[in-house]
Parts: C-alpha cells; structure tokens; sequence
C-alpha cells in the first residue's frame, strides 16, 4: 500500500490497518473525517486554544475574618474576607493566571441611595487591592466600577423619581475610580453603561496621574436573567426595584453593540468587554473582526450556574463542558475571558488536560 500519510512517525504511532472495504462504499474524493482520525491528527489541524494566559478571575469579598462563605446559587464560589481574598490571589499566582477581578458584598447597614460606601477610600474593595498588591504585586488587579453593591435599591446608579440620572451618576463613578486607582487598582473596569463615563474617568485618572492604569470597559453589556446569581453574591437580588433596561442593552441588538463598543474605544478604553458571554458570541465575533481591540467576555454568574448546577446533578460532564464553553469564546475572537471556573480550568490547563 502506498504511503499517503508521509512522515514515518504517524505510522508508529498509529499503524495503519488495512480498511475492509464496504459493499458499496462511496465516492468520495474528500473525507473529512481524515483529519479526525487520531488525537494527534486532531492536535495538528486545531485551530484555537484556550490558555491560562486568557483567564480573569472575578473573586467576591465581604467583611469579617478568615471565614469562606458558600454562594448558593453559584456551588463552588464563596464570598471571601479579605485574608481569603489574599489566599485566592495566591493561588491565582500560582497558577499563572494574570488577572483577578474584585466585587464586594457590601453591609446593609453600609448602603444607602447614593451608594456613598463606593467612595470610601477603606471600603471592601480598596481593603483588598491593597492587601492583595502588597503580598503579589505581579497579579493584575481588576476593580468594577459601578453603584449596584453600594446602593439600597440596587441600581448602578443615582435615581431620581424613578429615573437613573446619567451625568450626575458619571461624576460619581469618576471618584469611585480614582479611589480605587488610590488604593493600587490596575484596571479600572466601569459595568454600569451609563453614557460618556469612559472618557470622564480616563480624564479624571490622567489628572490625578494615573497614566498607567487601564480601563476595561463594559462597553456591550445587555440586560440580563443570567445576572441573577452574583446579585445574590453581592447582595443586590433582594433590594433591586425593577429592571436595568434604561442602561444595560437590548438583547436584540447587536449593531447598537457597535456603537457602543467605538464611543468606549474613542473615549479612551484600552480593551472592551461583551457581557454576558455564551448567548452573545455572535457580539463577541463582530466586535473583534470590527476593532481589532483587545476584547474580553465575560462568562457571567448565571452561565456558571447553569452549568455547575447540571454537573452537581450528574446531568453533564462539568469538566468537559467548561472546557468547551471556554474554547467557544477563543473561537468567536476572544482574547480574554472573565469566569468563574478560572482556577479549575487553570489547574486543568497546568495538567496538559
Ligand atoms: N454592574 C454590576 C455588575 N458587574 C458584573 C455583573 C454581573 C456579573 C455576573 O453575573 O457574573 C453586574 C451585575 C449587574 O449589572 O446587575
Ligand atoms: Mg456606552
């Protein structure tokens, strides 16, 4: 039998059988399950590749002492206090992955209308970084900026007779920013989608000299069911009053994605963000092939339940389905993903799996 395969090395790996021929097998010139024949065929004709490089870990962190507290809607989360916060970031670390992003579960006690506890130079959130800074300075530290952990009524933003206030909301959104730049932040990432921030902050952050620091911008972020499990994780699921679709997007939408993607890029955001991931690939592919930016997504709470809620139940192989979602975003042009299963899919990246 003729070689058609080339290299001697693929046949001892994998020796060749002599195929019985079937009773009438088809003309076909071309098979494309060739290519898929063994694991290293599979292996040279793979496309994308998901790798540690592309993970952003979210971390929630409240106030107390050495204690982990279980989320229930998202199995395999817990709220941190900012000692476990520091350990987590140790573990981040040490699996490599570059970048942690910080959300907290604010007191009751401590949120009001304005969200005013987002200004506190010592709120959670600042207690972190600068913990978190101090024993690994090499991890990058990504902070969200908007009011909904803040805020009694659980909006992103201010509200007057029932109506989120944009300008008035930016310049709040502009201090919360510098004062997590103070506290040693290194990516400002504003989720609130209130209109003409990005550029406000990265005005507000030059002054002040925060040359360096990036913003991330939540550029296409839509108005969402699978929010649900982190505003149960921040605390925000029982107080928020209504909906967020006078800032957040249309799910219909994905022109207007665009649209708001290039204002973001023009007022100065260093990378953009879709947001929610698995249902908004299709956002994901054209914002990257549209702006050649760096575009991150962000495989929210509620994906992350979805799946580890089926996994708990046996219903699904948890492992292979993360892996697989995580790949889908890589395929649509992702250059980065925010997601809960960061250190699992890291620990299975640094066991060659
Ligand atoms: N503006 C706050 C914010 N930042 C990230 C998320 C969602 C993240 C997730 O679901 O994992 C939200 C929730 C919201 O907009 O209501
Ligand atoms: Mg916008």
């Amino acid at each position: 039998m003729a070689i058609k395969f080339g290299r001697p090395i693929e046949m001892r790996d994998a020796p060749r059988r002599q195929t019985t021929l079937a009773a009438n097998p088809l003309d076909l010139a071309i098979r494309p399950r060739r290519n898929r024949k063994a694991e290293w065929a599979r292996r040279l004709v793979r496309e994308n590749m998901l790798t540690t490089d592309d993970l952003i870990w979210p971390l929630f962190v409240v106030d107390g002492h050495n204690a982990r507290t279980p989320v229930a809607s998202m199995p395999g989360v817990d709220r941190l206090t900012v000692d476990q916060a520091v350990r987590d970031a140790e573990r981040a670390a040490k699996l490599n992955i570059p970048c942690i992003a910080l959300f907290p579960y604010t007191e009751p006690s401590l949120r009001d209308e304005t969200g005013s506890e987002a200004l506190n130079p010592n709120n959670l959130v600042c207690q972190s970084v600068r913990a978190i800074k101090k024993e690994f300075p090499e991890i990058g530290v990504l902070c969200d900026v908007a009011l909904d952990p803040f805020t009694s009524h659980g909006h992103d933003g201010l509200i007057e007779d029932g109506k989120i206030l944009n300008d008035e909301t930016v310049a709040v959104l502009v201090q919360q920013a510098l004062v997590q730049a103070e506290a040693g932040c290194d990516v400002i990432a504003p989720s609130d989608m209130m209109d003409g921030r990005v550029g406000a902050i990265r005005e507000a952050l030059d002054e002040a000299g925060y040359l360096d620091v990036q913003i991330m911008a939540y550029a296409a972020k839509y108005a969402s069911a699978f929010y649900g499990p982190f505003r149960d994780a921040i605390g925000s699921a029982k107080t928020l009053t209504g909906d967020k679709r006078t800032y957040q997007m249309d799910s219909a939408n994905s022109d207007e994605a665009l649209r708001e993607v290039e204002l973001d890029i023009a007022e100065g955001a260093d990378m953009v963000m879709v947001k929610p991931g698995m249902p908004y690939l299709d956002v994901v592919r054209r914002v990257k092939e549209t702006f050649s930016m760096p575009t991150f997504v962000y495989q929210v709470s509620g994906e992350y339940a979805m799946i580890a809620a089926a996994a708990g139940n046996g219903w699904l192989d948890g492992d292979r389905a993360m892996m697989e979602s995580l790949l889908g975003f890589k395929r649509a042009g992702a250059d980065g993903i925010l997601t809960y299963f960061a250190p699992k899919a890291a620990e299975r990246l640094r066991n060659g799996e």
